[in-house]
């Protein structure tokens, strides 16, 4: 994304309900690419205070300790992004349940719950948008998948759009497709982490310094992801110039194979969509005794 874009401002006044890694990640963009004024977003947690003043001193937002208070914020707050843990989103949206109007606008950012649970523990048809970002939209390079109910206005769908794209590129899908783009995007970052830790691990035991290794990896992962965003080709034709032969890559890569390296990143990522579909699954209402 280019820094000379036009930005949109959104002067919403937006709650984050749940206040970590993602959370952060997403409002330490916004205030970067300013998009929204740090005095237009609240975040509130569970307990953690600490983590609460650190944020306030860090991005100026606005944060709140006391019960009553949070409440009142999200009974007022014109969008609210749900942003704790699969287990914990129950009892967290429960509490919305009773003092929510029909005009806001819920964003979630848990991994696995559907739009109509989220209505279902609401016991209304709230406007959802259901989204999937990751951790690299804290420096606006982040890779958001979304999938929004019906109930969204056009103003509202705009507000979702902005808030992501600003932090980076933005998909919509089909709500069944969620899953199997958070086994790519929304955890991807983590299998590429993994991978760097294994080449630096590798090159230390081979006998560069630390400080080598970093910078080695960094800048290769970095060419990589450029040379198949600005070629255009695709990764197999970019894989097979690096290839000579019977050359060094070559043998790495018969090394990886015989770890089934490609059908292990795809087990890997559709284990992945599974498991949020088993979380989110966690969390479906049994409809009480009076609704049958
Ligand atoms: N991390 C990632 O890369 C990504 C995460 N996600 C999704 O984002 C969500 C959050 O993940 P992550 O940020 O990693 O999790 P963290 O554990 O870092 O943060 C969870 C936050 O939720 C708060 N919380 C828990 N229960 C409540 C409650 N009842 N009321 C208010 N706040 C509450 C916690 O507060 P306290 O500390 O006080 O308990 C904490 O601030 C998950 O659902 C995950 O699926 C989506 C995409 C990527
Ligand atoms: O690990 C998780 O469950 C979440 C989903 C995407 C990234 N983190």
């Amino acid at each position: 994304m280019c820094e000379s874009q036009t930005k949109t401002l959104i002067q919403q006044h937006i709650t984050f309900y749940g206040a970590g890694a993602m959370a952060e990640a997403v409002v330490r963009g916004l205030i970067a690419r300013q998009v929204v004024r740090p005095q237009d977003i609240s975040m509130m947690n569970r307990s953690n205070v600490k983590r609460l003043d650190e944020l306030q001193q860090k991005y100026g937002v606005q944060v709140q300790h006391n019960d009553d208070a949070k409440m009142e914020l999200l009974k007022h707050s014109p969008v609210i992004v749900l942003a704790m843990k699969p287990k914990e989103a129950s009892a967290a949206i429960k509490k919305l349940a009773p003092i929510l109007s029909d005009d806001q606008l819920i964003i979630s950012m848990i991994a696995g719950l559907t739009i109509r649970t989220i209505q279902s523990l609401l016991g209304r048809p709230q406007a959802v948008a259901r989204t999937m970002p990751n951790t690299s939209s804290t420096i606006g390079l982040g890779a958001t998948g979304l999938s929004l109910s019906k109930e969204l206005t056009a103003e509202q769908r705009q507000t979702v759009l902005t808030m992501f794209e600003a932090v980076g590129t933005v998909t919509e899908v089909e709500e069944d497709k969620l899953e199997i783009l958070t086994g790519i995007s929304g955890s991807g970052p983590a299998y590429i982490y993994y991978m760097m830790e294994a080449m630096m691990a590798a090159g230390i035991r081979g006998g560069l310094t630390p400080d080598q290794c970093r910078e080695l990896t960094i800048q290769t992962v970095l060419g990589a992801a450029r040379m198949v965003q600005k070629t255009g080709e695709a990764p197999s034709a970019l894989r097979a110039k690096v290839t000579s032969p019977n050359g060094a890559t070559q043998a790495a890569l018969e090394k990886l194979d015989e770890g089934d390296f490609f059908e292990t990143v795809i087990s890997a990522v559709h284990r992945c969509a599974e498991r949020s579909r088993e979380m989110g699954a966690a969390l479906v209402e049994v409809p009480s005794r009076e609704e049958y």
